[in-house]
């Protein structure tokens, strides 16, 4: 299960508004990828041009040998069924009850019986945890149970590629890390390609196999977690640490005057790269790579501490974990 996402060369346009231009990036089959960047840099519109609710202007989207965006609207037709997707707010039918919002695409889109249905569903409720609360009016429920009923509904076709969009708003933080750990379950349970698009840095440090950052109409970087949470690139240090010092600006780029005014301002170290989350049932994700392999292969030093179970809380360890921590990564000890 899971497929993988070429993404070549891809512009778009609304107008003579440039959102992003040249795009280009893989989404590896079954692993899960997160997408970052300020607001308005068109995180959303790239999500829908991947399945083909915005046709781009340049370039390409090529699942299984189609490409989305030149395709057929048949091929169209057949590839959106490899998708789910959760939006926003859950976007459930207000007056229906979870269990119908959730049988809704089997009904729309399969010949299933209502036997079939209603085993479906009562999979995919009791996957996200809803279990008892089918016949509940989503008016009737917290926001998080909300997401958690749009992701059964995203789940039912039993896609190849969950679409996730900004699942942490509006989630308290404790919710915000149940969801996590849903996403990572779900991922090792189904191996489907995600692709989640969020503001939370947390969940970017502890979740994802590959980040991407989008910024100022292009990708500033796209690659594997410890490449992006070790990288002193400054857009991508600035925006992965939530800093104020660093290229972006409030409302877009930091004039020259600005940043000749941080020339020489220190910035705080590199926080350590935390562990990725484990599915709760403790078998490693068939994707997931072990801690600091990728730092290892590539002749990258991990921020100090890294790799250690107090890294998830930023702080770095000294002497014993800092020295395992870096033994993991395959080179020298601090001493
Ligand atoms: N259908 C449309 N027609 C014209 N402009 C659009 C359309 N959809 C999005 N835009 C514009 O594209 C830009 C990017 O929007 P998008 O919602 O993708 O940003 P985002 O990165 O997801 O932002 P946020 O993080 O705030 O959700 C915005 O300037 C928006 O106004």
């Amino acid at each position: 299960m899971g497929v993988d996402i070429k993404i070549e060369h891809l512009t778009k346009k609304f107008g003579s508004q440039l959102i992003w231009g040249d795009v280009s990036l893989t989404l590896p089959a079954g692993e899960i990828c997160v997408m970052l960047g300020p607001s308005g840099t068109g995180k959303s519109v790239l999500l829908k041009t991947i399945i083909g609710l915005l046709k781009p202007d340049q370039g390409s989207v090529v699942i299984e040998g189609v490409d989305i965006a030149s395709c057929s609207e048949k091929d169209l037709y057949e590839i959106r069924k490899l998708f789910g997707v959760l939006f926003q707010d859950g976007a459930m039918f207000g007056s229906m009850n979870l269990y119908d919002n959730v049988a809704f695409p089997l009904r729309e889109h399969t010949r299933k019986s209502e036997s079939d249905i209603k085993k479906i569903v009562m999979e995919k409720m009791e996957m996200v945890g809803l279990i008892g609360a089918e016949y509940k009016l989503p008016g009737e429920i917290s926001g998080g149970m909300r997401k958690r009923a749009g992701l059964a509904r995203a789940l039912v076709l039993d896609p190849e590629i969950l679409l996730i969009d900004e699942p942490d708003s509006g989630l308290d933080p404790v919710r915000t890390s149940f969801i996590n750990q849903l996403f990572v379950d779900l991922n090792a349970q189904t191996d489907a390609t995600f692709l989640i698009v969020t503001h939370d840095i947390h969940s970017v440090r502890v979740v994802p196999d590959q980040i991407g950052l989008l910024y100022h109409k292009h990708l500033a970087m796209f690659g594997h977690r410890e490449k992006l949470l070790s990288s002193d690139e400054p857009v991508v240090r600035q925006f992965l640490n939530a800093q104020t010092v660093g290229p972006i600006g409030m409302s877009e780029e930091k004039d020259a005057d600005e940043l000749a005014a941080e020339k020489d301002m220190e910035l705080p170290p590199l926080p350590p790269i935390a562990l990725q989350l484990e599915p709760s049932n403790g078998i490693p994700r068939k994707r997931q790579r072990p801690p600091g392999e990728w730092c290892r292969e590539n002749g990258v030093v991990p921020p100090p501490g890294s790799f250690t179970a107090d890294a998830e809380h930023g702080v770095a360890s000294a002497g014993v974990a800092t020295a395992e921590a870096t033994a993991v990564a395959g080179v020298p000890p601090i001493q």
